[in-house]
């Protein structure tokens, strides 16, 4: 497994390859590598014959300067846990090199895909992401890139873009890896106090909740019982939305196939996302 820092090392090292023919799969990650990424990883290995795993904590896409200074970084750890997965690179770029000072941002309104849930909360986040997952695509050239559906939103919005600036990649949406007992995994779970990730459960038995009664009660009356649960056992609920799995319009009244429950909500400090299909 061999490390690269630079855009034209990648680049030169993935022409050789597809050269031969090869099938690059990346998987991007901001690092803080836990089983969640290797099950990405995983899917990957199974579709590809070359592995990337991209490791950049990307400035552009954090509203909370505390956030971006707060986020793990475990690139050490991160190499360990990738060894023996069959991993080929790991791409980890400075900020300098992903966002050179010729660098000029992708210009695509992403309509209301970018304006509810994540995007109303952390303005100016799906920009970011937009502008590295493009630069990554684009520095990468991969077949296939592999994303969680933990990041729901997130897979809609680039599913969006990809198609806007037709960029040549196969998008692979990966399901939630949760622990044991159903916390969804994440990088920013490390912050969590060992009863914060006991109390952060309810997330989980939420979204289990809202599922189990979609026969019985509308969505806009499960989303106002979900918050009211968060929020009892000590979260701090930002939104809770039941939506429309392709447009992310809210659903009111009625029901359709393929809704999508999404929570934000912070436990202490740490602010955590999670969804399930509920419809
Ligand atoms: N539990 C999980 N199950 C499946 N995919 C996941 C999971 N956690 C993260 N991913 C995916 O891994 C990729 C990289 O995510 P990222 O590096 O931001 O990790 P993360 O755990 O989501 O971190 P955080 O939510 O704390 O920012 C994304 O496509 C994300 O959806
Ligand atoms: C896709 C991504 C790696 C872009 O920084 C990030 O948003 C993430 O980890 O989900
Ligand atoms: N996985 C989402 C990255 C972020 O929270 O910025």
């Amino acid at each position: 497994m061999n490390r690269i820092s630079t855009v034209k090392s990648i680049q030169d090292e993935v022409f050789a390859l597809k050269k031969q023919g090869k099938k690059i799969g990346l998987i991007p990650t901001m690092g803080a590598l836990h089983e969640g990424h290797l099950s990405l990883v995983e899917q990957a290995r199974q579709q590809c014959d070359v592995i990337i795993v991209s490791i950049f904590v990307n400035p552009t896409q954090f509203n909370n300067p505390s956030d971006l200074a707060n986020y793990p970084r475990t690139i050490e750890k991160d190499m360990d846990l990738l060894s023996g997965h069959g991993v080929m690179f790991v791409f980890a770029p400075s900020v300098e090199e992903i966002y050179p000072s010729d660098y000029v941002k992708p210009a695509i309104d992403l309509g209301a895909l970018g304006l509810v849930m994540e995007g109303k909360f952390r303005p100016g986040h799906f920009q970011g992401v937009i502008e590295v997952v493009k630069r990554l695509l684009e520095s990468v050239q991969p077949d296939a890139a592999y994303f969680g559906q933990k990041d729901f939103q997130q897979l809609a919005v680039i599913h969006y873009m990809v198609n806007y600036f037709k960029i040549p990649v196969a998008i692979v949406e990966c399901p939630i890896v949760r622990s044991d007992r159903g916390l969804a995994l994440s990088s920013r779970n490390m912050r969590l106090s060992e009863a914060e990730k006991e109390q952060a459960l309810v997330i989980y038995t939420t979204l289990l909740f809202v599922k189990a009664h979609v026969a019985d009660a509308s969505p806009e009356a499960l989303m106002k019982q979900a918050v009211e649960r968060i929020n009892a056992a000590g979260l701090k609920t930002e939104y809770v939305e039941i939506v429309h799995p392709l447009t992310l319009e809210t659903l009111t009244d009625k029901w359709i196939p393929g809704a999508v429950c999404c929570v934000a909500a912070y436990c202490g400090e740490v602010r955590l996302i999670d969804n399930m299909l509920v419809g």
